[in-house]
């Protein structure tokens, strides 16, 4: 399941986190700090975006992953576990995007 891979991945980034960063691209990344996390994480966003207009499948795979691993780091790093995030996404199905919205400005 998606939501297994994402949670594999989620236990992986907090074991690498105090790693050596020489040794560790997730320890090298949280040494760096917050703000380059959020910078890498737009910088693959928008890399995913060019992927999806100008080049092929493949590389619209190869980006997403990256963004989707990039997030992780993020909510990781902010200490948000990825089961918040799932049971927000839980909460709105079988709403309508419209309704959503509406309810969160209101
Ligand atoms: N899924 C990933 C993953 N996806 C992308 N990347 C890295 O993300 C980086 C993004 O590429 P860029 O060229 O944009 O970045 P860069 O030039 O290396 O970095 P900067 O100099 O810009 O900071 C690359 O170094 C990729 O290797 C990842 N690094 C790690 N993982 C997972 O995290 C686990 C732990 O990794 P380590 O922390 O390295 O042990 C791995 O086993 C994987 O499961």
């Amino acid at each position: 399941m998606a939501d297994d891979t994402l949670s594999r991945l989620e236990a992986v980034i907090a074991a690498r986190r105090d790693a050596d960063p020489d040794s560790s691209y997730v320890a090298k990344l949280n040494a760096k700090g917050l703000k380059k996390i959020a910078q890498k994480l737009g910088e693959e966003a928008t890399e995913t975006v060019i992927a999806a207009l100008v080049e092929d499948r493949q590389a619209l795979v190869g980006e997403a992953a990256d963004l989707l691993f990039h997030l992780v780091v993020l909510l990781n790093a902010k200490q948000v576990p990825l089961a918040e995030v799932f049971a927000e996404l839980e909460r709105r199905e079988g709403t309508s995007g419209i309704a959503e919205k509406a309810s969160r400005t209101s």
